[in-house]
């Protein structure tokens, strides 16, 4: 699988490289390089081993490598003249960086620094390519000058010959084994045993070792893991793809697919006439536009926030920080909440490995985990929340994504429900503000009664993790609402396409309405009336957006070999196509299969004799 994966993908980068070159000659190389992982992964069910080559390993060399590094490393990795990846995470750690064992010394005798992995723990685990495809990788370790840790580093490490393609001396390099999926992607292992590398081997446009061994700290630290922003931004365009994959497979198989009468003596209607299909697929096909539209305007803001960093002008980063976790955490739990409802909605065929269900889940499953796990993440933004409180209460501006925090702050009780769009998401964001002030108290009375901030963000955990949550839902509602109602192009709209985009707000801010339901009715008072008449608009707009469903998700635009999906061709020859892939099984290559005579009779005969001795 492995080699057939790097077959296809190293096809499909050339294919792509040629597309850029008519299309894009000498363009901006951040979309391409999306483009390229997205339709490369697209096409290799089995994941892409040049992923992370492409998303991390010649974006690392690009940001945190000198312009000289980029001359004698980076331009090689661009052209695919070298193979790299991002060797961050070991086999003890993964989300506490600054507990990496990994070590790099400074030898300042040869301006060498010698790489090890001390222990197991230490070994490099996970990282996409290493186990066979990739000749170099960055080595990210904790830097060491006369014993004293002077924080985490990166190295362009070179782990295999580039003509042989053997493992270099004291590279101990192999693959981690089978996985749930993604199986294409060779994720491997790195040990190594002083092995040297020339000082100008560590990527120094931030942080320097000068020859004699002085040290130049970084002026921002977590620009280092600037690598990891791109990719969480990378993650939230990424697995709305793969939910929009998995609602259009689901919305073609539920007009073909016809079973149980609505009405006694009618004819059995295609599954999506009765109301709970509508409930499973419709709100699916949202969530992937209004994550699309979250995701673009997060890649926005990622650019402008990399040339700023090249400039040296740090200030975006922790927006662009807390943005980009909140964004990779609600995709990915909810495309694979949504990618698995949507298989449910498909019966017993989407179980079938021909519908390709399985196959997406098990592509988006992982990035709840990778580039930082979510729950961690979310811990990180309810940090930063508590950070954010602070101002407010000090009277100080938020960034701009949190300016409703200080909106909401102001306000002594929530208005008059009225129902209306605006007043939803204002319901959101209010409840958002409410969860904000109470984990503050909880944490500023931990921290109060003398316990350290760490310990405080732990145990205030479920409060801070809820209302990290609120702050991704406020987010995304309100860029969709702003898309929708307040889009400078809005005039350009037909009248008919404005409505449908309108019923896809109404859907999603009514959805996200009862699925924080609870959350909302501890801080506002609304009636059982109110209550049902937003229930009822549910089911109306379900209804109305009925007839547009296959509409939308063919405007997602995947060919039939991405979707790869037998019960979601644009043809709509579902049966056929499922006894075709049926029929390709190698147990119906013969009538009698092998374990028949090996295994089968003789139980069978065995069986058979013991009843007769048993009557005897
Ligand atoms: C969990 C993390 C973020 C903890 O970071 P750490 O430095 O240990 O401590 P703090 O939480 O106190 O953060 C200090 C300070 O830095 C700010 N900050 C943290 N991260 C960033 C960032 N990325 N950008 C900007 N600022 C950041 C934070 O807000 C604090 O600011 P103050 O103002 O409060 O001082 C860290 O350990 C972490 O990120 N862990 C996750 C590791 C991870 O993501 N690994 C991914 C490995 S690569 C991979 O998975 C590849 C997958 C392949 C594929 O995608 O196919
Ligand atoms: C498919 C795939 C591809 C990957 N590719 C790469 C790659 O290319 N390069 C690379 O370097 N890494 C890669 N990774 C590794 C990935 O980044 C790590 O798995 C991830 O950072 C989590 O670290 P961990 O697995 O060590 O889990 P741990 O950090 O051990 O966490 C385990 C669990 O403990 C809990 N936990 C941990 N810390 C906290 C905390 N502070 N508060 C509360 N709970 C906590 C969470 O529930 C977490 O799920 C990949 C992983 C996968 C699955």
């Amino acid at each position: 699988m492995a080699s057939m994966s790097v077959k296809h993908a190293i096809a499909a980068a050339k294919k792509l490289r040629s597309l850029q070159e008519r299309f894009n000659p000498g363009g901006s190389d951040i979309y391409p390089a999306l483009m390229g992982d997205e339709a490369i992964t697209a096409l290799i069910p089995s994941g892409n081993p040049l992923s992370v080559h492409i998303l991390m390993f010649t974006r690392a060399l690009r940001e945190q490598g000198t312009d000289e590094q980029y001359e004698k490393f980076g331009r090689r990795a661009d052209n695919n003249e070298i193979i790299g990846t991002f060797a961050q995470t070991e086999l003890g750690h993964g989300t506490y960086l600054r507990g990496l064992e990994a070590r790099a010394d400074y030898d300042r005798g040869t301006e060498e620094f010698v790489l090890n992995t001390p222990k197991l723990s230490s070994y490099k685990w996970w990282p996409g390519g290493l186990g066979q495809t990739c000749n170099y990788c960055i080595f990210v370790a904790q830097l060491y000058i006369d014993n004293e840790a002077k924080g985490m580093a990166m190295f362009v490490v070179q782990i295999r010959d580039e003509e042989t393609h053997m493992p270099l001396p004291g590279v101990h390099v192999g693959e981690i084994g089978k996985k749930m999926g993604l199986n294409g992607v060779n994720n491997g292992f790195l040990g190594l045993k002083d092995y040297r590398v020339p000082r100008l081997n560590m990527l120094m446009r931030h942080q320097q070792v000068l020859p004699d061994g002085r040290f130049v700290k970084s002026p921002v630290s977590q620009v280092s893991y600037f690598p990891m922003v791109f990719v969480r931004c990378m993650v939230a365009r990424q697995n709305s793809n793969y939910l929009a994959q998995a609602a259009t497979i689901a919305t073609r198989y539920s007009v073909i697919r016809r079973q149980s009468p609505i009405e006694e003596g009618q004819p059995e209607p295609k599954i999506l006439e009765h109301l709970t299909q509508q409930m499973k697929v419709i709100p699916e096909i949202v969530t992937a536009v209004v994550y699309r539209l979250a995701a673009a305007n997060l890649q926005n803001m990622y650019n402008e926030t990399a040339e700023a960093v090249y400039r040296k002008d740090f200030s975006r980063l922790p927006e662009l920080h807390a943005l980009a976790c909140i964004l990779k955490v609600a995709t990915s739990y909810d495309s694979t909440y949504g990618i698995e409802r949507l298989r449910q909605a498909c019966g017993g065929h989407g179980y079938l490995t021909a519908g390709n269900l399985g196959n997406i889940f098990a592509m988006a499953a992982p990035a709840c985990t990778y580039e930082g796990e979510n729950s961690v993440l979310y811990l990180q933004v309810g940090k930063i929340l508590m950070k954010n409180w602070s101002q407010v209460l000090a009277g100080r501006e938020l960034m701009p994504s949190m300016a409703y925090i200080s909106e909401c702050s102001k306000m002594t009780s929530f208005p008059q429900w009225t129902g209306s769009w605006e007043c939803l998401l204002k319901a959101i964001q209010y409840a958002c503000v409410g969860s904000i002030r109470l984990a503050f108290q909880s944490y500023n009375a931990r921290v109060q009664s003398a316990q350290s901030q760490t310990a405080a963000v732990n145990y205030s955990g479920l409060e801070l993790t809820k209302a990290a949550e609120l702050h991704g839902r406020s987010y995304v509602a309100g860029n969709f609402y702003q898309q929708i109602v307040n889009s400078p192009n809005k005039h350009q709209r037909s009248p008919q396409f404005q409505k449908v985009l309108e019923n896809m707000l109404e859907l999603h801010l009514i959805q996200i309405f009862f699925r924080h339901l609870g959350d909302i009715l501890r801080f506002i008072r609304i009636t059982e009336d109110e209550i049902s008449a937003l229930q009822r608009r549910l089911e109306e707009v379900l209804k109305e957006l009925r007839p547009d469903a296959v509409a939308i998700t063919d405007a997602f635009d995947f060919n039939d070999k991405i979707l790869s999906s037998a019960l979601g061709c644009y043809d709509g020859n579902v049966y056929e196509r499922l006894f075709e892939a049926a029929l390709k099984h190698p147990l119906n290559r013969k009538s009698v299969p092998d374990f028949f005579e090996a295994h089968l009779k003789p139980f069978m005969k065995e069986n058979a004799d013991n009843a007769k001795k048993s009557k005897l």
